[in-house]
């Protein structure tokens, strides 16, 4: 018995890299699949992909972040399979520019697709779960560069943290109808996205590579995973964000404190102020200004 028996689950960005592998796994574990992919074609594949091996799937093309597109993927599952019952939230793109060059267009694109790529298919499911009275689960992808940063990513990884953020708020506001929302922050680029990235950005990822700092996945690899969360396995889990890396997984919980100075609650003493953070990083066993974030990333791994 498959983790997603019976169970009907929308992908998207699914017609390649990670949503693919995801896609592919929640069918083997028994769901019929909604791929909603940007590139019609490559949709299509992957929807004719499950079919021939026995599974159900329909593909929806467009742009997630049109909130048409994504109402129409919630309107495909129930009208093709019947019920809509988690969402993975994973189409998403990559315009890595160093700031001082980075154009209007690459930063409101990267904001545009993940933010709004992933709000407009969570209220869909959101509203129809609300008026259904039937519980969902929500799977969102964040990254380890909204959390740790990444060269050439300020608009990534700002679109990123937020990503996190949102899908902790989604937590709050849906568990009153039984609704769960997860993120997933894959932690290191696969060879595929590598490719697009400008050539100086990739040279200072191939120096960490080698400095042993990171190591490619296969992007299929966190599927297992993602099932397991857009399945009622995970019913008991909701508004965490996981850091995922080959069969490892790191917890991360947004919005927690992990030091506190007290004060008097009235004005700082700006001469005491250095002493204070000194004590506070200290409390907090952390280094304020990491040498290299990558490898500090590496490290807090737990494998
Ligand atoms: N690859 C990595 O190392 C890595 C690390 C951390 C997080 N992520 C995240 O994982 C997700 C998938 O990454 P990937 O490496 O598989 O990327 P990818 O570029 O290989 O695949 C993304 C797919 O999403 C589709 N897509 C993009 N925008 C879309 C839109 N607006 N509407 C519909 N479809 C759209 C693309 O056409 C493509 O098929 C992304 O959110 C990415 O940010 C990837």
């Amino acid at each position: 018995m498959g983790l997603l028996e019976d169970k009907v689950v929308v992908v998207t960005g699914a017609g390649r890299g990670i949503g693919r592998g995801e896609a592919l796994e929640c069918a083997r574990q028994g769901a019929a699949v909604v791929v909603a992919e940007f590139d019609a074609e490559a949709g299509e594949e992957v929807a004719a992909e499950i079919k021939e091996a026995g599974g159900q799937a329909a593909a929806v093309p467009g742009d997630v972040a049109d909130s048409d597109v994504a109402d129409a993927l919630v309107t495909t599952a129930v009208e093709q399979f019947g019920a809509l019952d988690a969402v993975v939230n994973n189409a998403g793109i990559l315009r890595d520019r160093t700031l001082v060059k980075m154009s209007d267009a690459e930063w409101d694109d990267v904001i545009r697709v993940h933010l709004r790529g992933h709000f407009a298919p969570t209220r869909a499911a959101c509203r129809y779960w609300r008026e259904s009275q039937r519980p969902g689960h929500l799977v969102h992808t964040a990254s380890t560069s909204g959390i740790l940063g990444n060269f050439g990513q300020s608009n990534y990884g700002a679109a990123k943290a937020g990503i996190a953020a949102f899908s902790t708020i989604v937590a709050m506001e849906m568990a009153r109808y039984q609704v769960t929302s997860n993120a997933i922050a894959p932690s290191a680029l696969t060879r595929m996205t590598e490719a697009l990235l400008p050539p100086d950005v990739r040279e200072d990822r191939r120096e960490s590579l080698e400095r042993g700092e990171f190591d490619f996945f296969d992007p299929e690899n966190v599927a297992p995973f993602v099932a397991y969360l857009a399945s009622d396995q995970s019913s008991h889990i909701s508004g965490k964000v996981f850091g995922v890396q080959g069969d490892s997984v790191e917890l991360y919980q947004p919005f927690t404190s992990v030091a506190e100075i007290r004060g008097d609650g009235h004005r700082w003493d700006a001469e005491a102020i250095p002493d204070r953070m000194a004590e506070l990083f200290e409390q907090a066993g952390m280094d304020p200004a990491p040498e290299n974030m990558m490898a500090r990333s590496r490290h807090k791994i737990i494998s």
